[in-house]
This record gives structure tokens, C-alpha cells and sequence, in this order.
């Protein structure tokens, strides 16, 4: 058995001998320039690269990721290899819709790499794991509306996955009259490392202020098989749900989940008992809008069955992002409604999104 430190450091070697093999491969062959590392997970390493072409107006730059297959361990180097191919195979069938990350045409000859590798657009702003660690350290609360917005997100890209093929960006929406079949795609690792904060889009209503947010790391992705006890928007809104609690809760990979039951107004408006499954935080925090608290406790529920529709989800997220001001805050007892304003959210999105440090 290795010890830690050694251990530590052969990881370290591995991951140099991969940065030096595909930044000479990527150098030579798609004129690429090394930035820098962007993360490590379990399975996958990520590098940022520039990326320059030489076009008739002369030449363009855009930054990209380039993720490959390590593993600590020799004997999971396979997995983390079949991970890659299986993320290639579900970003490639997701490709253009707008909050999944996408991958972009450049295929890799694995006679010259060691490992696969797949290029992706860079995320540039972190992740919310990242997000949650500066709100922890400034005991910065999010406004509201933010988690509104972020949840719609989160919402769109499940519906992504529900119900590809997109196109260019396109915004996720519920197909109308079943044109588009069903796809059981649950993504299977949302947590708070594989949701990533890209730019804001000024034209936009839900990216005015708040950042789009996009989905990475499919390797663990699937299909659920019919009759499963648990649907695919059953899962993926479960953890849509679960991860704006951690934003709540200001925790990041920590969350500590329980099961509670709560009363909760069901479609009707009528009062149910419910068992959910989640961090107490959510339940506590007497700051959030009880329907903005309701649905995501809905989402968490420990009977799927309990679980709200993608398409309720969709309806009650965009009406509030569209519709809410600061007012709508004003009447939450001991509560600053004023961090709800169009200024306040830009201000503080300023400071925890795009003035932070996102470099590892
Ligand atoms: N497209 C991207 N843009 C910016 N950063 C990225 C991108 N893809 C990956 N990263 C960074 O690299 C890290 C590792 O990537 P990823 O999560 O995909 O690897 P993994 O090993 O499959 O992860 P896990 O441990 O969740 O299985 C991410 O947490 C993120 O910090």
C-alpha cells in the first residue's frame, strides 16, 4: 500500500506526463496554446487552451477546455476511459441545447494520446461549488430572485436531457403535442462541481443579471429502462432541487440530508403531508419565498411520485423570474427586500461571480 504522500505525488506525475502529451498533440495539430490546469475530479482532468484560427478577417481566438481520462488508481483507468467515450456519445446527442456544455468538433486521433479526450467549450466563471465557498466565506445570502433564475436553469437544462435533438443554443422548452419522443437521459452526478457559471445575455430576461448555468461531466449518464421506480425527470429535477439547497444552505458537498415530512400546498392549493429528503437548511431558512421553498422541497421528495412535473417546474420558475420585483420580497419578516433589486442582484453577482477568482 502507497502511501499518501507518494501516492499524492505519482498522481501529480501522471497528470503532468497527460498535460505535456496533449499539449504538444494539441499544439501541433489545431494551433492551441497551454493556458492552464482547470479542475481534476475522480475520472477526468480538465486544461484550458486558446484556441487561434486564421480567418479571411484575420485571426480569431476563442478559449477551450480540453478534458481527458485519469484516474488515481491504475486498475479504474478503464472506467475513466469508457466514461469518456460514454460522455462523447450523450454530448454529442444533447449538442445545442443552451445549458449543457458543448463539445466541440475536434476529433482526437487516439493512436497519438494515451488516453481519450474530449473538446469542450470552456465555462469560465467556476462552479457552484466554487459559488457556494465565496458566498460561505462573505456570508453572502442569495437573493431570491437569483435562486429563481437559477433554478430555471437548472430546470431547462433537465429538460435538455428529456428531450433532445437542439439546436444552436437553442432554449430548453417542453416540446408541445409529444413532436419530440421522451429520452429517459438521467445525467446521474448533477452535483455541485459539474454545474458550471458561464456569461450573462443581456438580451435575454432570465440572463439579464444572473449568469446562465451549464451541465458538465456526462460520463455517469443513462438511460432509466422502463419501469424503473424512479423516472428520469423523476431524478434529474430531484437533483436540480438539491443543488439550489446547497446554494441555500451555503454548503457545498456537505449537504446534510434527513427525512422530514412537511405540509405543502399540492397543484391544488391543498395542504399535503409530504416526506421529504433533505437538508434541514432549506426548511429552516426564513428568508425564502414559501412558494420558491414549497417547490423545491416538492422536487426532493422521497416518493417520486410526489415529485412535481418538469413542465410545473418550468411554469412556476418562469412566471416568477418574469414577474417578480423587489416588492414581491417586501412582505418576508426580517428580511432586507431591497438585495431583491434589478441593482442589488447585478451588484452582487458582480462581486461573487465575476469579480472572484475562479483559477484553481
Ligand atoms: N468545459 C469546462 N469548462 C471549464 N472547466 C471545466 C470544464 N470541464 C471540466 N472543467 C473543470 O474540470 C473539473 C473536472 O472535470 P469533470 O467534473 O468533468 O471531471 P470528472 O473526473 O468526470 O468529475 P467527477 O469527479 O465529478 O466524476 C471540473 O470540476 C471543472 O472544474
Amino acid at each position: 500500500m502507497l502511501r499518501a504522500s507518494k501516492r499524492k505525488k505519482l498522481k501529480e506525475e501522471n497528470i503532468q506526463r497527460l498535460t505535456d502529451e496533449y499539449t504538444k498533440y494539441f499544439t501541433e495539430r489545431h494551433s492551441f496554446e497551454f493556458v492552464r490546469r482547470l479542475g481534476v475530479g475522480t475520472g477526468a482532468a480538465a486544461l484550458l487552451f486558446k484556441e487561434s484560427e486564421c480567418e479571411a478577417s484575420g485571426t480569431e481566438e476563442r478559449n477551450v477546455a480540453v478534458k481527458f481520462a485519469f484516474s488515481e488508481y491504475e486498475h479504474r483507468n478503464e472506467q475513466a476511459d469508457d466514461e469518456i467515450e460514454n460522455e462523447r456519445k450523450w454530448l454529442t446527442r444533447l449538442q445545442g441545447a443552451e445549458h449543457i456544455v458543448k463539445i466541440l468538433s475536434h476529433d482526437v486521433d487516439r493512436s497519438k494520446v494515451s488516453r481519450p479526450a474530449l473538446v469542450l467549450e470552456y465555462v469560465q466563471y467556476g462552479s457552484i461549488q466554487d459559488l457556494c465557498k465565496r458566498l460561505k466565506a462573505g456570508n453572502i445570502r442569495v437573493p431570491n430572485r437569483v435562486l429563481w433564475t437559477m433554478f430555471l436553469c437548472l430546470t431547462r437544462a433537465c429538460i435538455g436531457f428529456a428531450y433532445p435533438p437542439w439546436q444552436n443554443d437553442e432554449q430548453e422548452s417542453i416540446p408541445i403535442n409529444g413532436i419530440k419522443e421522451l429520452s429517459s437521459i438521467i445525467h446521474n452526478d448533477l452535483h455541485d462541481e459539474n454545474v458550471l457559471i458561464s456569461d450573462l445575455r443581456p438580451d435575454s430576461i432570465e440572463h439579464r443579471h444572473v449568469p446562465i448555468l451549464k451541465a458538465i461531466d456526462f460520463g455517469k449518464a443513462t438511460i432509466v429502462p422502463a419501469g424503473n421506480w424512479e423516472t428520469a425527470d423523476q431524478k434529474n429535477i430531484q437533483e436540480a432541487a438539491r443543488l439550489i439547497t446547497g446554494v441555500v444552505a451555503m454548503k457545498y458537498s456537505t449537504l446534510g440530508d434527513e427525512n422530514m415530512e412537511v405540509d405543502i400546498p399540492d397543484k391544488t392549493g391543498n395542504l399535503r403531508k409530504i416526506i421529504v429528503f433533505t437538508d434541514p437548511a432549506l426548511h429552516d431558512s426564513p428568508y425564502l419565498l414559501p412558494s420558491l421553498k414549497n417547490i423545491l422541497l416538492l422536487c426532493q421528495a422521497a416518493n417520486p411520485n410526489d415529485r412535481p412535473s418538469l413542465q410545473y417546474v418550468l411554469n412556476t420558475c418562469e412566471k416568477a423570474v418574469t414577474t417578480h420585483t423587489a416588492q414581491t420580497y417586501a412582505g418576508i419578516a426580517n428580511y432586507d427586500g431591497a438585495s431583491e433589486t434589478d441593482d442589488s442582484i447585478r451588484s452582487m453577482i458582480q462581486q461573487i461571480v465575476f469579480n472572484a477568482d475562479s483559477s484553481p
